[in-house]
């Protein structure tokens, strides 16, 4: 049996599954979780894989993938020691920068040049905020790599060195290249103009591998030999994990929310909604995100003071529309819509409808409605819909499964909501590149499929109240 690895290194833990290249079966896995927070010593994803990779996991492994969040900040000195803790994806703080570079450039530039236009989830938009916030440690920063490409330097020994700079280049791929905000996909190349703009200097880039590319030899961790392949960011590792056909968009709730497709064509939406990212096998992915999925519901079960499934058994018992109830779960601040310094609103309470069950379900329906507006932008965008795969720690919610194909009108399959479907996808890839085959090998993904009659209603009402508050969630709120 030849193994070999798919990391998946996304904001909450880190997840490693180890499969058969014959058909992708799952032969060991592990997991260690990540610090909470939106700023976080890279060392910290290292140590998580190196618990997760413990106990020898790894034994016998020929390659290894590793997927990871989006979009993060890892700024490095000359030695290639972090100058600062790596700002995430879900970190807010660079919303004026990304006001700022919007209004420099205008949004049909970015669009053009990019793909899409910056919110303050882009890396280039934390260059700025370096520049602005912290001009020492911009100063000090010669590279900026993102989570993904850290750690598959790291397995191949780079690192910090002490007495120069570390002789080890690192790589990236067009996928998590295409989430940077100076990376274009549809010309595939780097905009270094850009990284001057916003950071004030130039900076060394990783390389962006090919899509099936051996980068090199793990060095730390795994058997000698163990050859890497690029990874990808972890949508990108979703859809290829995933292998949506034409028709297929992949709903994710983890941490954030996205829904995104496989698409022939680069999309530009000037509007903003959809990002225009590339995916991981040469073609694109638009996508749309949300800051708040899973935690929310975690959250309203944690205040309800029930389990995942007593959350559940709530939601369901109360009836579509949660009884008036509308939650705009933008806990963290939001991207989609681009609102970075709000915070969510109950709306709709009165003395008759305010009970545990209803608030569940408006969790529920509130997080999905968020999501179910990036269908119709997809489509707007050239990407067919006709039936949503549903992925992420969110999907292991039967509240979720059953009111996800209502809010948002689609059938939904549901692909084991158990499998770790970034970490199979970065696996795939591995063992792609250890083919050095023209395509990924065919492994099965067995969905069934759920339908519900659309529920336009609910779906109204978040929109109403969106649109009645979007002065008040303009405001700015202290961020902690
Ligand atoms: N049964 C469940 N019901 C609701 N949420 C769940 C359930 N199981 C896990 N989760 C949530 O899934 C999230 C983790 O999902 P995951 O996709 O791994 O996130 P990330 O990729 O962002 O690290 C956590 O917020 C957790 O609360
Ligand atoms: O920023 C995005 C997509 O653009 C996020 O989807 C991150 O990639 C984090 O993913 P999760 O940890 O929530 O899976």
């Amino acid at each position: 049996m030849t193994l070999v690895a798919g990391i998946d290194s996304s904001t909450q833990s880190t997840k490693i599954v180890i499969c058969d290249v014959a058909d992708g079966s799952i032969v060991r896995t592990a997991a260690a979780s990540h610090p909470d927070g939106t700023a976080v010593d890279p060392e910290a994803w290292w140590g998580a894989l190196c618990t997760a990779a413990g106990d020898g996991l790894l034994d016998g492994v020929t390659a290894i993938s590793v997927a990871g969040q989006q979009h993060g900040m890892v700024a490095l000195d000359d030695a290639g020691r972090p100058v600062r803790p790596a700002l995430l994806w879900n970190d807010v703080r660079s919303a004026d920068d990304a006001d700022d570079l919007v209004a420099e450039l205008g949004p049909n530039a970015w669009a053009a040049a990019t793909g899409s236009v910056p919110t303050a989830s882009f890396t280039v938009t934390k260059l700025r905020w370096l520049a602005r916030h912290e001009p020492a440690n911009a100063a000090r920063t010669r590279s900026v790599l993102l989570p993904h490409d850290w750690l598959t330097w790291r397995l191949a020994g780079g690192g910090p060195a002490p007495d120069g700079r570390p002789d080890l280049a690192a790589t990236t791929d067009r996928g998590d290249a295409s989430g940077t905000g100076y990376w274009s996909p549809a010309a595939g190349g780097y905009r270094p103009d850009l990284v001057e703009r916003a950071l004030g200097h130039p900076l060394e880039l990783p390389r962006v591998a090919a899509p099936s590319e051996v980068v090199g030899e793990a060095a730390r961790l795994a058997p000698p030999g163990a050859l890497l392949a690029p990874g990808t960011g972890d949508n990108m590792a979703a859809a290829l994990g995933l292998a949506p056909e034409p028709g297929d968009v992949v709903v994710s709730l983890g941490t954030s929310g996205t829904i995104f497709a496989t698409s022939e064509a680069a999309t530009h939406d000037e509007a903003g909604l959809v990002a225009g990212f590339a995916d991981a096998t040469g073609r694109f992915l638009p996508l749309v995100c949300t800051l708040n999925a899973a935690r929310v519901l975690a959250t309203v079960a944690d205040l309800l003071g029930v389990s995942p499934d007593g959350f559940d058994a709530l939601a369901l018992a109360a009836r579509p529309g949660a009884g008036g109830l509308t939650l705009l779960p933008f806990l963290d601040g939001e991207r989609t819509p681009n609102l970075p310094r709000s915070r969510g609103l109950l709306a709709g309470l009165s003395r008759g409808n305010f009970s545990r069950e209803n608030l569940a379900r408006a969790a529920v329906e509130g997080v999905l409605c968020g999501l179910a507006v990036g269908v119709d932008a997809l489509r707007e965008h050239g990407v067919e819909a006709r039936r949503a795969l549903l992925v992420g720690g969110g999907a292991r919610s039967r509240a979720v499964r059953e009111i996800a194909p209502a809010v948002l009108g689609l059938p939904v399959a549901l692909p084991d909501p158990g499998r770790e479907w970034v970490a199979i996808g970065a696996a795939r890839q591995a063992a792609w590149a250890l083919s050095g085959a023209a395509a990924p090998p065919d492994w099965p993904v067995a969905a069934g499929l759920v339908a519900a009659e659309p529920d336009p209603a609910t779906r109204a009402a978040f929109a109403d109240v969106l649109a009645g508050v979007l002065p008040l969630l303009r405001r700015e709120h202290a961020v902690g």
